[in-house]
């Protein structure tokens, strides 16, 4: 589903790599932890299979496409088959619930008749029915993730990536988030998360990957956050 091959980043503006020769591959349906210091590369990582960056050497294919080399006019079809997820929501102020969730689908033309049947579908699927008319100041940070959620996963992606999803919710809030992606990972969704909360890896026990100093120094089935700190 994704694998990188000797992939290494080097920013214009830096000398050193910020992912340095990292080779790693996720099956379709895995959860997967990313973990490692601010600076590690998680980030990146993540912009390379969005092609927001390319690397500076090796490839990067998630599902069929081969990210790195394939032309510009095929990113957006690679972008409909990732699911995004931010720390900050990014919602959009002016619409509702309804019609951010609504919007995603708008943009990759998607017929009425669909977006009137699914939108709701997805909505009841994180737990907000009832709440479709709100605004997102409106909403509780959770509900704003909840929101963000089903913005990502209403066109069934392939993968859902999500960037520190908890770094702004109270500890109850985030575990409620987190058996969202589960259920939601259950669908056989490929989940990435990018995360510094021990507590929520610990206690999943899923894979996670390491990353320090823009290499892959841990690579285990069902870890914990910290071995032996
Ligand atoms: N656009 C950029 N231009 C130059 N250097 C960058 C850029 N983005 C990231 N870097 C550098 O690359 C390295 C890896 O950064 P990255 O954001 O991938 O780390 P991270 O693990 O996601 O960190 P955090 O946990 O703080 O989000 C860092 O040294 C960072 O300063």
């Amino acid at each position: 589903m994704i694998r990188l091959e000797h992939v290494s980043k080097v920013y214009k503006t830096s000398t050193r790599p910020a992912l340095d020769d990292v080779s790693v591959e996720m099956e379709k349906g895995e959860f997967v932890f990313l973990i490692g210091p601010s600076g590690s590369g998680k980030s990146t990582f993540l912009r390379l299979l969005l092609r927001e960056e390319v690397p500076t050497r090796g490839r990067v294919y998630v599902s069929n496409f081969d990210v790195a080399k394939m032309s510009r006019r095929r990113v957006p079809r690679l972008r409909q088959s990732i699911g995004c997820v931010f720390q900050d929501f990014r919602l959009l102020p002016t619409k509702t619930v309804a019609e951010n969730v609504a919007f995603a689908l708008e943009v990759i033309g998607k017929p009425r008749n669909t977006i009137v049947k699914v939108v709701p579908e997805v909505l009841q699927l994180v737990g907000l029915d009832g709440k479709e008319d709100r605004f997102p100041t409106e909403l509780s940070g959770g509900e704003q993730q909840r929101v963000a959620i089903a913005r990502a996963f209403v066109n069934r992606p392939l993968v859902l990536i999500a960037d520190e999803p908890t770094g702004n919710l109270d500890p109850d809030t985030s575990q409620d988030i987190m058996l969202l992606l589960e259920r939601i990972n259950r669908t056989g969704t490929t989940v990435i998360m990018a995360t510094h909360d021990h507590g929520i890896v610990d206690s999943m026990r899923r894979r996670v990957v390491e990353l320090s100093y823009g290499k892959v120094v841990r690579d285990d089935a069902r870890g914990v956050y910290g071995v032996g700190r």
